[in-house]
């Protein structure tokens, strides 16, 4: 439709990334946008302002946080997390000045803002001053290949599995070092990209062995890592929703995440909770869930009801309906 505009370069291998990619698979009549560039560049709002002018666009979706400066159209932006209020002092000033002056400002005269989870429903509302509802939860999905029955990982080895980034608020240290205190042939797997960094924190922690890297995989190989995983592991002190975690579980591997913000809301009673700060807590539940008496099939089966509550197409027709009082 003339006008729908869609901010299609979110779209890539990352949480925010996948939101875009299913959610535009599924809406219809949308245009993408004729521009390239990040929309995470705070310099990209009068770019994008500017194109909107030129494309007459009547209204402006986008799957991330971002905003256009100057726009005539009305905007609706998905603000997944508020990792730049909470980690304030790690942002640019550049980007601290984005969200205060810029995207704030624009995000409150907005109709309607989306957000993953009622965990940061509340915390919008709270940062940005809105009413509630201002701000809808339209939830995240599962994407097609993350299904229980399919090929499994060929391995003999017994491994822990971290699907994610190094970012400080994931907190993969306390999984680095609860390992380390399990004195068993357990692996971890991290599918993600390493840095120098996390490479000197395994040396030093002896666990060269015991953790290996995987980037670049497709949902079909993600998929066979989490069906052979003996566990999902989500250690983070700030999540918005938790990807990892439903696809975990929609494959019918166990989770353990940190008793922190979105997590336990997107786990429900599926998963095991740990203390983020306290390996030792973590170790409890890895040595629970390997325990020959433990209840990991009862884990498992909650695991599959809970995740086939996240459904890419719910997702697109919550968008739809809450963009049809706006257009
Ligand atoms: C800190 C924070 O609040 N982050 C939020 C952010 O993105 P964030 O990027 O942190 O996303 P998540 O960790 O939730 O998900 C990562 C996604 O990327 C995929 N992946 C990852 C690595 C890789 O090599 N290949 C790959 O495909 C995973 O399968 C998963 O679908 O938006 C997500 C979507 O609302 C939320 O779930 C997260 O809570
Ligand atoms: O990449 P960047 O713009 O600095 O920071 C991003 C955050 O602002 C966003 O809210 C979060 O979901 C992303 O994972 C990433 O951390």
């Amino acid at each position: 439709m003339p006008g729908l505009y869609f901010d299609q370069r979110w779209c890539a291998q990352h949480g925010i990334g996948r939101f875009a990619t299913e959610t535009r698979k599924h809406l219809v009549g949308w245009n993408d946008l004729p521009i390239n560039g990040y929309p995470t560049n705070a310099t990209d709002a009068w770019r994008l302002g500017r194109c909107l002018r030129r494309e007459k666009a009547t209204l402006f979706f986008s799957p991330g946080f971002n905003v256009p400066a100057f726009a005539k159209c009305r905007v609706v932006c998905t603000i997944h997390d508020l990792i730049h209020v909470h980690y304030r002092d790690k942002q640019s000033k550049l980007k601290l000045a984005y969200y205060k002056h810029l995207q704030r400002p624009v995000v409150r005269r907005s109709p309607l803002t989306l957000t993953v989870s009622e965990f940061s429903r509340q915390q919008i509302i709270q940062w940005y001053g809105l009413r509630d509802s201002q701000v809808v939860c339209v939830g995240n999905g599962v994407s097609d290949e993350f299904t229980p029955d399919g090929p499994r990982l060929d391995t003999d080895q017994r491994f822990l599995l971290y699907v994610g980034n190094t970012r400080p608020h994931k907190n993969v240290d306390v999984l680095l070092r609860a390992l380390s205190r399990i004195d068993s042939d357990l692996s971890l797997t991290m599918v993600m990209k390493p840095n120098d960094s996390i490479r000197r924190r395994i040396q030093q922690l002896g666990l060269a062995q015991r953790v290996r890297f995987r980037t670049g995989l497709s949902d079909a190989e993600l998929a066979m890592h989490y069906r052979a995983a003996v566990a999902t592991v989500l250690p983070s002190y700030f999540e918005g929703f938790g990807l990892p975690l439903v696809e975990a579980m929609a494959c019918g591997c166990p989770v353990m995440g940190a008793d922190r913000t979105s997590i336990p809301e997107v786990m429900g009673s599926a998963g095991l909770l740990f203390d983020p700060d306290d390996e030792e807590s973590l170790v409890e539940q890895i040595t629970r869930i390997e325990s020959p008496s433990s209840d990991r099939q009862s884990k498992v089966a909650l695991g599959l009801r809970q995740a086939s509550r996240f459904r890419w197409a719910d997702v697109a027709y919550r968008i739809d309906n809450a963009l049809k009082n706006v257009a």
